[in-house]
């Protein structure tokens, strides 16, 4: 895909990473792209965890045939509940859309996921994007290599970071210090950490109770000297729309965790504004 001249197409990248599956990082990168759609932004989601790509799943999208415009690949398109006909969407790209009916990718070698993520990430046209937040595999994989290379600053995209996942218990937070170290080798900057599962949203009492421990990411955040974004509660009316498809429906927006989440993306704006005012104040 040609970028043409002038400024990126994509204002603000975002990496969502894990230490390790299953700590609800696509759950997480959908909630965030849906915050922030709610909020009047234009916002891409991309997903390359191509060994578990689940966000077709999550949003109903399974089975989207993706179209090819003399750009690229041409995202899927989802109109947000009661938004006007120029209201809140989200842009949708699945590495899942492209594979099925390929061999599994399980048993793809390092080069070919690279080349695939590569090629994927940077045939997609998105058009014009305040944000692009891309759910990636768990752990530090060739898949991230591939993505930070795809999306270079001051070409693909005016700036990028990561936001980082675990759980609250603290073995997965000994798991996140390695997507950290990661993103230290890599010039990735860390724009904060999310606590999911923290807690419970009761589903009778509209109450939040904390049957297991709680506090391993906010603990980590300030060993780290790293910005804290906020806790996300297990909700299980989130869980069931989730399972149905439903992740954008009106029910999934107005579940407890998506109001929380509202609450991270509005914290993770001011940190990239805070940054933003920082780096003119040092020029
Ligand atoms: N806050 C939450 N409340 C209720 N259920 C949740 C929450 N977060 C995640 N889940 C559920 O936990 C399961 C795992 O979540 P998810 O697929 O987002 O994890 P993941 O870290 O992306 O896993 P993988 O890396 O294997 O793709 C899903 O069934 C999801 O519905
Ligand atoms: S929080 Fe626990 S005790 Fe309270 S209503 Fe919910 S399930 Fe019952």
């Amino acid at each position: 895909m040609s970028e043409g001249s002038g400024s990126p197409r994509i204002d603000t990248a975002l990496l969502v990473l894990s230490g390790k599956g299953g700590v609800g990082k696509s759950t997480v990168s959908v909630q965030l792209a849906l915050a922030l759609a709610q909020a009047g932004h234009r916002v891409g989601l991309l997903d390359i965890d191509l060994c578990g790509p689940s966000v077709p799943r999550m949003l109903g999208l399974e089975g989207q045939r993706v179209h090819q415009c003399p750009e690229g690949w041409v995202p899927v398109h989802l109109r947000l509940p009661g938004a006007s006909s120029d209201g809140a969407e989200l842009l949708v790209m699945s590495i899942g859309f492209l594979l099925e009916g390929r061999d599994d990718p399980v048993i793809w070698r390092g080069p070919k996921k690279t080349s695939m993520v590569g090629q994927f990430v940077r045939d997609v046209h998105w058009q014009r994007l305040d944000y692009l937040v891309v759910d990636t595999p768990p752990g530090t994989t060739d898949e991230h290599l591939a993505v930070l290379e795809a999306l270079p600053v001051g070409s693909a995209c005016r700036r990028r970071g990561a936001v980082a996942v675990t759980t609250p218990q603290i073995v997965a937070v000994g798991d996140v210090r390695r997507e950290l170290d990661f993103c230290a080798k890599t010039g990735l900057a860390v724009l904060g950490i999310v606590e999911n599962m923290s807690g419970f949203a009761c589903p009778h009492c509209a109450g939040c109770s904390n049957p297991f421990s709680s506090g391993g990411g906010r603990e980590l955040a300030r060993a780290k000297a790293l910005p804290f974004l906020g806790c996300l509660p297990i909700d299980p009316s989130l869980a069931a729309c989730l399972d149905e498809g439903q992740a954008a429906g009106a029910k999934a927006l107005s579940s407890p965790a998506q109001l929380l989440a509202q609450e991270v993306a509005t914290r993770l704006r001011e940190q990239l504004d805070g940054e933003a005012a920082a780096g003119r104040d040092q020029a």
